[in-house]
């Protein structure tokens, strides 16, 4: 999707901007950011081309079926190797040989300072965190998602919400230790991609930002400019996009990024998704290899990836790339099973669903009753939304739905590991933010379409334009009010009645008088 301005001098041809994502995404706007255009401008030797600033070929060299690259190399299964290769074609055009890997890196690493920040949700560490962390949470415009006539409402809705599902929250929580195990899962991982990074000879310093809990993302912010990072690379720890997850956390990053001198002008570059990396591939293949042979009968198992569910809204309404980049994922842990002779059936559904509104389908519960109707015996469930252990593994999977699919008459139950610190996947992550570092600050390539093993980049802005035209907001799931009985309207009066209860709610508190009084409910509340 590149176009060349045809502006040519020595030979050297300006290569323009991307100018599309898949179809499915608005057109890409031009930048607001004149600087941003600036850095943006790459140029083409003998119709490659290749960074203005770091003088590595970008674009059209990393896709593989690219008729533009003469190169005739392709993107080979190493991708150091490839990369260095093909800065040798390139850097000989220009006059600079580089022989060794030391060389490769010092020109990617030069004397900059390079900042590795890992994007997550957080969680609760204590009982108490609880409440403060849903409210976090619900108060995220990109969770709950109010026209803006109700923005206002957001916050009030958020602590109505978070009071009333505190208790169950809790619950869970109790039961898998009193806290949310993340905050140490991340901060392993972080320490294990600095040893991989280090071990590749990329000296970084790996920082943690989460989106609803400590470390929080400003938190993170704060100590990449103490210490003075001068090249950032941002990586969700989520292998697949979503607006609820990626997108929120980057559209507050976004936000920062904007307001502040610094980081205005650190270059940057972001990697939003990485499901289809070989590497990651491979390793959840390899777990769930393992896993199957825990069985008496491995091959008669079904796989039953669960992953974590969106309503539907965001899929069908706001363009969210969550349920297709989702199937793909599969596709790809189904295609790499196959090769190592593993033919078992599987099945995708989506778990944790909360609230009124309709997510997406199948759910993983009624799913685990029809396997069981159907004469289904043995399930392996792979958790494959995220890369940590967490309440939605600890409890829900391994408690709650193992009970329900013995119930359902599932004689034998599994459950793949979520990945941890693996070390093939943190290898790849490493190797993830080698191959985006010839991005940072210069223009990326369009990732949106594609496959592996590029890894898919672009600045938070550009990222975020790809789902938002207009530059103002990602768009909201329903977007338009339609009277009747769709499924719009029954969006919206399903709003509207919580925004009653929360009226009548705020009436009650204020005034000492309501229904809750009369019916002795308002204590709970205390
Ligand atoms: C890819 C992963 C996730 C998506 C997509 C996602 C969307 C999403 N989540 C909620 C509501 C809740 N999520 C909660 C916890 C939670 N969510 C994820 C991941 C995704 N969420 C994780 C890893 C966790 C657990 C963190 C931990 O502490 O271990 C919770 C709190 C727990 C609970 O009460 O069940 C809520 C609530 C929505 C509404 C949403 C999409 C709009
Ligand atoms: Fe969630």
């Amino acid at each position: 999707m590149w176009s060349s301005s045809q502006a040519s001098t020595r030979g050297v041809i300006e290569v323009g901007r991307v100018e599309a994502g898949p179809s499915h995404f608005p057109k890409r706007p031009a930048p607001r950011n004149s600087s941003r255009v600036n850095l943006s401008r790459t140029y083409a030797i003998k119709s490659c081309s290749v960074s203005s600033r770091t003088g590595l070929c970008l674009g059209q060299c990393y896709h593989k079926k690219s008729s533009a690259c003469k190169c005739k190399l392709g993107w080979s299964s190493q991708p150091l190797s490839s990369l260095r290769h093909h800065l040798r074609v390139h850097s000989s055009a220009s006059e600079a040989v580089l022989t060794s890997q030391s060389d490769f890196t010092k020109l990617l690493v030069g004397n900059e300072k390079i900042g590795v920040l890992l994007l997550n949700l957080g969680g609760p560490e204590t009982l108490d965190d609880v409440q403060p962390f849903l409210f976090n949470l619900f108060a995220d415009p990109d969770i709950i998602r109010l026209p803006r006539l109700f923005r206002f409402l957001q916050k009030p809705l958020a602590q109505f919400i978070s009071v009333v599902r505190a208790p169950k929250s809790k619950e869970g929580y109790a039961s898998i230790g009193g806290g949310s195990p993340l905050r140490q899962i991340t901060d392993a991982q972080a320490e294990a991609l600095r040893k991989a990074l280090c071990d590749k000879d990329i000296p970084a310093k790996v920082y943690v930002g989460m989106r609803y809990w400590h470390p929080f993302t400003e938190e993170a912010i704060e100590q990449i400019k103490r210490d003075g990072i001068t090249k950032l690379v941002v990586l969700p720890l989520y292998p697949q996009f979503s607006i609820s997850t990626s997108g929120s956390s980057l559209r507050l990053l976004e936000g920062i990024f904007r307001e502040d001198e610094y980081l205005v002008n650190m270059q940057h570059t972001v990697i939003p998704s990485w499901y289809q990396r070989e590497g990651y591939i491979k390793a959840m293949a390899t777990l769930i290899e393992k896993e199957l042979r825990t069985f008496s009968e491995p091959q008669k198992v079904m796989i039953f990836f669960s992953a974590h569910g969106v309503p539907l809204a965001y899929v069908e309404e706001a363009g969210d790339p969550y349920k297709a980049e989702m199937e793909e994922c599969v596709d790809l842990i189904m295609e790499e099973l196959e090769k190592r002779g593993i033919t078992n059936s599987c099945t995708l559904a989506y778990q944790s669903r909360v609230g009124p509104v309709e997510w997406l389908r199948p759910y993983t519960d009624e799913t685990i009753i029809e396997l069981g109707q159907k004469g289904v015996k043995s399930l392996l469930a792979v958790p494959i939304s995220f890369v940590s252990e967490h309440i939605e593994t600890l409890e829900e999977i391994d408690v709650e739905y193992k009970e329900l699919a013995l119930e359902s008459g599932i004689k034998h139950w599994g459950r793949v590991p979520a990945l941890g610190c693996e070390p093939t996947f943190i290898t790849d992550l490493a190797d993830a933010v080698i191959e985006s570092l010839p991005y940072v600050g210069a223009m990326a390539v369009s990732n949106l379409e594609a496959r592996q093993p590029l890894v898919p980049l672009g600045s938070v802005e550009e990222l975020l334009a790809a789902y938002d035209s207009k530059r103002d907001e990602l768009p909201p799931p329903v977007t338009v009010w339609e009277w009747g009985w769709t499924k719009s309207a029954e969006t919206w009066n399903g709003r509207a009645a919580m925004l009653a209860v929360l009226a009548l709610l705020v009436l009650e508190v204020t005034t000492g008088e309501g229904f809750l009084h009369q019916w002795g409910i308002l204590p709970l509340f205390h």
